[in-house]
């Protein structure tokens, strides 16, 4: 299993950033301890071709500089042409098998809302699996109704090695409901994306225990 922090992974696009540049936002969020990465451009108005892959690559080089694994959403092509540390897919995306074949030893992360899609995942050697939306949210127009902490706490329990991290609608005033659920981290978007304050954001949602 590839090593990687799940403490706190934030994930951004382009149009998750109204009044600010990503790329200020993102470094901020590096600079303020966010231990993972994911680089999800999509939506009605998200950018499109060498754009795209032009803020990918600044996303990375930033990543880089800190030293945080840089995960790409759903797009594996451009995961294998930037090199990027690792992948994330979901249930509606490529089958499990086919981008663990694809992506090599490279990391992958598999969001999971059953039992059945958790022991596939892990079949294809996931290196961590996304439960959620645990509450609800805005960030994903497609998402499914929120679960609460049940499935997430069961597959805590019944998968104790398991890196697992939790997403949808987590802020500083729920992330430790889930945490203490079993979480091994919290994925956030709004949370830092909408900030007033990265620093203070950053810092109350690390400083929840985890299991
Ligand atoms: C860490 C993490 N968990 C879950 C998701 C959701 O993935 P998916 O269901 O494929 O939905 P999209 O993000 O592609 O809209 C995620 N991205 N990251
Ligand atoms: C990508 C994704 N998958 C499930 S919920 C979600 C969006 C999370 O965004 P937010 O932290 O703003 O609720
Ligand atoms: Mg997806």
């Amino acid at each position: 299993m590839n090593c990687h922090d799940l403490r706190l992974y934030f994930i951004m696009g382009s149009t998750n950033v109204k009044k600010r540049h990503p790329l200020e936002v993102l470094e901020e969020a590096l600079q303020s301890g966010i231990t993972m990465f994911q680089f999800r451009e999509k939506g009605p108005d998200a950018i499109t071709g060498q754009a795209y892959e032009n803020f990918a690559r600044s996303c990375q080089n930033l990543c880089k500089q800190y030293h945080i694994p840089f995960i790409v959403n759903d797009d594996v092509e451009l995961a294998l042409k930037l090199d990027a540390d690792g992948i994330h897919i979901g249930q509606e995306d490529f089958p499990v098998a086919v981008i663990r074949e694809k992506i090599g030893n490279r990391l992958l992360g598999v969001s999971v809302h059953t039992k059945d899609e958790l022991q596939i995942a892990l079949q294809y050697e996931a290196d961590y699996v996304g439960i959620g939306p645990i509450f609800a949210t805005t960030s994903k127009r497609d998402a499914k109704q929120p679960s609460g902490t049940e499935f997430l706490q069961q597959a805590c329990t019944d998968y104790p090695e398991l890196p697992i991290v939790a997403i949808g609608g987590i802020d500083e005033f729920n992330a430790q409901k889930v945490l203490k659920a079993g979480a091994n981290g919290i994925a956030v978007i709004s949370a830092i994306c909408e900030s007033v304050n990265i620093k203070n954001t950053v810092k109350t949602l690390t400083s929840c225990q985890s299991r």
